[in-house]
């Protein structure tokens, strides 16, 4: 296969690139050129590479895009399609980890942990003790999509004790969690609401103004989805004037830029788009991403097929 070419139009993981460099034939943006465009059949991306219709188009001879995240949001899905392109990603490798960040953003936010860790540092402690917090064990749990990583949370949150509900397109009765139909019951009977779904037309700024104000001023919204999930600029002014209580944010809506007046908050703790990121994961999801361009290139099944 070394004579196929692959691109990584930006760096991704060390790993991945070095495994697909002894393979294949690897280009990223500074090695390509007119010549050997021709001799590119893949792209390899990542949650933060757009794979748009201007890319798609300038790769004539492209025959899949297999990319190192469970998202495939930043892929034109449509133009892969129209252009038989297949297309892959790397679920259930990931979930664990992204379910033990929803979680741990769950307790950091409620339990003040990154507050606490300040106040030590700053030598407060030694001045006064540190105000009471607020429990999570047993806290009434909203998932915004039950599938891999939300089913996860779900797992994980039912071992704090937390009755769960959730709001997905369809009921998932197998799971006997209760189901809401609307996010905005969801909200009304949550305290602690974790966005956990595929970001689409459907998805975008699905925890809008409303639901926010549904989850009420003790409410906490941890999102390990996309930034694009929520309204961003409803959730700050949420946070600020106190109607919302509190969020765990692993994701926003413009990375790497965060709105200025979140970093100024107490109640909300935020992660640079890491939930999958333990070396663990990484080299499992890279694992992932080069059994699918090899299947693919021996026409086998692929493993984790999107289109
Ligand atoms: O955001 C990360 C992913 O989609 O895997």
């Amino acid at each position: 296969m070394e004579s196929i070419g692959v691109l990584m139009p930006s760096p991704i993981y060390g790993y991945l690139e070095q495994e697909l460099a002894k393979r294949f034939k690897l280009f990223n943006p500074s090695n390509i050129s007119e010549e050997n465009v021709n001799s590119i059949r893949a792209v390899v991306s990542s949650a933060k590479i757009s794979v748009d219709t201007q890319l798609i188009e300038s790769l004539p001879k492209l025959e899949i895009v297999s990319t190192f995240s469970v998202g495939y949001d930043k892929i034109d899905l449509a133009k892969c399609r129209e252009k038989n392109i297949r297309v892959t990603n790397t679920p259930d490798v990931l979930s664990d980890d992204v379910a033990d960040t929803a979680i741990g953003l769950a307790l950091a936010v409620l339990r003040k942990i990154c507050v606490g860790d300040q106040y030590v540092r700053n030598g407060h402690w030694i001045k006064s003790d540190f105000p009471l917090t607020t429990k999570f064990s047993g806290k009434a749990v909203g998932i915004v999509g039950l599938g891999r990583i939300g089913s996860a949370i779900a797992k994980r949150a039912a071992a704090f004790g937390c009755p769960i509900s959730y709001h997905s397109r369809s009921e998932k009765s197998e799971s006997g969690y209760k189901y809401y139909p609307n996010i905005l019951d969801l909200a009304s009977n949550s305290e602690v609401l974790f966005v956990a779904c595929t970001l689409n037309k459907e998805t975008y700024h699905i925890v809008n103004r409303q639901v926010i104000d549904a989850l009420g001023p003790k409410g906490v919204i941890i999102n390990i989805g996309r930034g694009q999930h929520i309204d961003q600029p409803e959730l700050v002014s949420a946070l600020s004037e106190g109607r919302l209580g509190g969020a765990g944010v692993d994701v926003f809506e413009n990375e790497p830029e965060v709105p200025e007046q979140l970093l100024g908050l107490e109640n909300a703790v935020l992660s640079p788009h890491a939930a999958s990121d333990t070396v663990e994961t990484c080299n499992a999801m890279a694992d992932l991403v080069l059994s699918n361009l090899e299947a693919h290139f021996l026409n086998k099944p692929l493993l984790t097929p999107v289109v």
